[in-house]
């Protein structure tokens, strides 16, 4: 059996912020029926310690980044998991990135740098009886794991990075090279960035393979419109960069069994959905009729569009749509929508924070989901939100173009269309596909179509997860 090392800096269900977190739950289950084992290595958070059951310790590091570590190999959340148990680093309240009063961890470098060298320790040969054939990294927290590889005491080891986000980069000072411990060459070779250290940078230049989540998020991020900085890079390692499309875990995603949801329903049953819209309704403090609702599950900043959907509201409201928003992250956006919801009592209703049980009743009852991002590598919301006959209602970009059929003339007379998409990321634009996304929900017989073909599209990880293991097998020189 082929061995998979994933190391990442979230997983589903132990902790999560966002799609990674998904994307690295699912693979593995999507794998396995193909042969490939896979362990996924990441940091002993207090979320992961508490779900944890009963562990092994399979080595100990007397000094990782300022404290000692211990490795440990236990199973939960149906995952393989080799846990990095440093307190030093990774004990403390708050999310993965960020302390509770706001701000970045300030020692976000170390716990980083960490979790990407015991990754490459492990391809060493850290723990005896487990040798990983392929290490997985995944966005820049993992992103020096491929460098430490290539500078390190195995260096045939092959290594795969993810981009799940280009936006996030990982980048800090220079003076911290010294401390990596990599040799002195490695800086000009593939760790300097702008003059400091970059670590999705150093992935993405000593990987032997780069993937990321959409195939036109992999060719978008060879522009510098939308690179960000990293395009001439990519743009020279485009032989060796593939764009494999996200899937969803479609027995997780069910509307049939979701408990999450008030009633469960099928593309036979969608008179069902009418009863999570009225809970929908009241978790968001919004008015009771057949208009259209629609739904957002976003974090709440500038790549989501929600300053766009800001703009594009009124015209939404004079329409007889509604709006219910769940999300957080950016002050002034989420301040935006709490005014639009105080203008418009009944007709805009916003929940912050995260609520997991929330974002899948969205999905089983509001109309659309609204998805109208700057840029997007796929993006997972559209997804679920087929599968539920929520349906997706995107910009045209990224994962978000290689996922949604827009339910243009041509697409509704050949009987393809799954949601709508516009064309720019501008207000005008989304305005104008949310008055046509409004327009077709009025007509009941074609809305239903709509819905139903969504839900019996493929979005399950099958055909993707034959992707990563062709690309694996590629990668070890198994082709036949
Ligand atoms: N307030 C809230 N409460 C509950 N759930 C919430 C929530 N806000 C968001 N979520 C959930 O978080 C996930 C978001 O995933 P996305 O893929 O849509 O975007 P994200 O930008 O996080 O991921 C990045 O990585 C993924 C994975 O590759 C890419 O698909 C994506 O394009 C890229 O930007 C979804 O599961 C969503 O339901």
């Amino acid at each position: 059996m082929t061995e998979i090392l994933s190391v990442a800096s979230e997983v589903y269900p132990l902790v999560k912020t966002g799609g990674l977190a998904d994307v690295v739950g699912a693979l593995p289950g999507a794998l396995s029926p193909l042969g490939l084992s896979v362990r996924t290595l990441v940091p002993g958070y207090r979320p992961v310690m508490g779900a944890l059951g009963r562990t092994r310790e399979v080595a100990r590091l007397e000094d990782l980044f300022g404290g000692p570590a211990r490795i440990l190999a236990g199973h939960a959340g149906g995952l393989d998991l080799i846990v990095i148990d440093a307190p030093h680093l990774y004990d403390r309240p708050g999310n993965p990135y960020v302390a509770p009063e706001g701000g970045d961890w300030p020692d976000n470098w170390q716990r980083f740098a960490a979790l990407s060298r015991v990754g490459a320790l492990l391809g060493e040969g850290l723990v005896d009886g487990y040798q990983p054939d392929i290490l997985h990294a995944h966005d820049w927290q993992a992103g020096l794991a491929p460098a430490f590889v290539k500078y390190g005491a195995n260096p045939r080891l092959r290594t795969v990075m993810t981009v799940h986000n280009l936006a996030f980069q990982g980048h800090f000072g220079a003076d911290i090279f010294g401390a990596l411990g990599l040799p002195g060459e490695a800086w000009a070779e593939s760790i300097e960035y702008f003059g400091g250290v970059g670590f999705l940078k150093a992935g993405l230049a000593t990987a032997h393979a780069v993937t990321t989540v959409s195939p036109t998020y992999a060719a978008e991020i060879r522009t510098p419109a939308f690179g960000m900085s990293l395009d001439g890079l990519l743009q020279a390692r485009a032989r060796d960069l593939h764009g494999i499309l996200n899937g969803i875990d479609t027995d997780e995603w069910d509307p049939a069994t979701d408990p999450a949801l008030v009633r469960s329903y099928g593309p036979a049953t969608l008179h069902r959905r009418r009863t999570n819209k009225r809970a929908l309704e009241e978790r968001f403090g919004l008015a009771n009729d057949e208009g259209p609702l629609l739904g957002v599950v976003s974090r709440l900043t500038w790549q989501k569009g929600i300053d766009l959907l800001l703009a594009a509201l009124d015209g939404v409201v004079a329409q007889g749509g509604r709006l219910g928003v769940l999300g957080s992250g950016d002050p002034e956006l989420e301040e935006g929508l709490r005014a639009a919801a105080v203008r418009h009592p009944g007709r805009v209703g916003i929940v912050t924070g995260y609520d997991e049980t929330l974002s899948r009743l969205v999905q089983g009852g509001a109309d659309m989901m609204v998805v109208p991002s700057r840029f997007e590598p796929c993006g997972l919301t559209q997804l679920y939100g087929l599968r539920y006959g929520c349906v997706p209602v995107v910009s045209r970009v990224g994962g978000l173009a290689d996922t949604i059929i827009d339910a243009n003339e041509a697409a509704l007379d050949a009987g393809v269309a799954t949601g709508i998409q516009f064309a720019h990321s501008d207000a005008g634009a989304l305005s104008e596909g949310l008055r046509r996304a409004m327009a077709l929900h009025a007509e009941p017989a074609v809305w239903t179509k709509i819905q139903r073909r969504g839900m019996k599209s493929d979005v399950s990880w099958a055909r993707s997860a034959q992707k990563y293991a062709d690309l694996y097998k590629s990668l070890l020189g198994q082709d036949q």
